[in-house]
């Protein structure tokens, strides 16, 4: 039987929904609420499984008004990873219409060849005749292969957006193979929470610097998970920093990180952290897409 597998990277100004279609797309809670903006990467964010089909959807940094370099870096990245997509989903907020965020957004798409497909949100709020006129205005804008108008709160119109993803992606066998799929977001949580952690108790560039996986992640028979994770970090000094001085920072991280595994996954996690230097990770394609990533900021 023919497999199909591929991306599709979800764009949208903040608010738009994105969050909520993925949750509904794939059942699973898996965006985190960090502290301080911009801390989401490109990264496989949702697996949703149709027919023979897996759509691997990726999120993208929200797209804001780049002020400094850095914030540069993460927009042209959030952008890079959509254009390495199979789809790029433009979600739009029915009800805020295109105003000039938005209009930004869809311009900037615009100039980029790429397979857009138009995706209104939040239909439940607003009358089908208004639909009609933004469908115009915003495909006069940039060529939109397919539209699709959808509640991501109450699921309605979803169920034919995901027959035209699982028919669109190309056919090649699975990224993930299918029995990892159900411990895959409790292992990405796992990552992100550390990732959270580190966001929240460095500065600067590290958190941008560095990345995290999970290693391994055991149910044992008491009931507890073991979680092994490793932050990557590119240059020896970052690695002194996060470990601080006799381990500090790197205990503090674990300790809030697991504090917060065992409030959403509701059990007893041990939590082990390793800190390892890798200079070029960043570089390192096989292991950006392990860990559902694929940019270089
Ligand atoms: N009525 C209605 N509200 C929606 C719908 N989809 C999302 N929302 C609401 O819109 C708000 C923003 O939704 P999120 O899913 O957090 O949006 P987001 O695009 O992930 O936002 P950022 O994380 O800021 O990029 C939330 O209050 C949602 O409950 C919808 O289809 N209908």
């Amino acid at each position: 039987m023919t497999t199909r597998c591929g991306f599709a990277a979800l764009v949208g100004a903040p608010n738009a929904g994105k969050s909520t279609l993925i949750n509904r797309l794939t059942g699973t809670k898996l965006s985190i609420v960090s502290p301080k903006a911009q801390t989401t990467r490109f990264r496989v964010i949702g697996v949703l499984m149709h027919d023979q089909s897996q759509v691997l959807l990726v999120d993208t940094p929200g797209i804001f008004k780049p002020r400094r370099k850095l914030d540069r870096a993460m927009v042209a990245a959030a952008w890079t990873g959509s254009q390495d997509a199979d789809i790029t989903l433009l979600l739009i907020d029915a009800k805020v219409g295109l105003r000039d965020e938005v209009r930004a957004v869809v311009e900037a798409l615009a100039k980029q060849q790429r397979r857009v497909w138009l995706v209104l949100n939040k239909t439940d709020l607003v009358t089908p005749g208004q639909l009609l006129p933004l469908t115009q205005e915003l495909s006069a804008l940039v060529p939109v292969e397919h539209v699709f108008m959808l509640s991501a709160r109450t699921g309605d119109g979803v169920e034919a957006m995901v027959q035209h993803l699982a028919d669109a992606m190309p056919e090649g066998p699975f990224l993930y193979p299918e029995d990892d799929l159900t411990d895959l977001p409790d292992r990405l949580l796992a990552a992100e929470l550390v990732r959270e952690q580190i966001f929240m108790q460095t500065h600067e560039e590290i958190p941008y610097q560095a990345t995290v996986e999970t290693e391994s992640f055991k149910e044992r028979e008491d009931g507890s998970v073991r979680i092994e994770a490793t932050i990557y970090v590119s240059r020896p000094g970052h690695k002194a920093i996060l470990i601080g001085e006799k381990g500090q920072r790197i205990r503090s991280i674990g300790e809030k990180a697991r504090h917060e595994l065992v409030r959403l996954l509701e059990r007893p996690c041990h939590l082990f952290i390793n800190v390892k230097e890798r200079a070029g990770w960043d570089e390192e394609r096989a292991r950006l897409r392990a860990i559902g990533l694929d940019d270089s900021v």
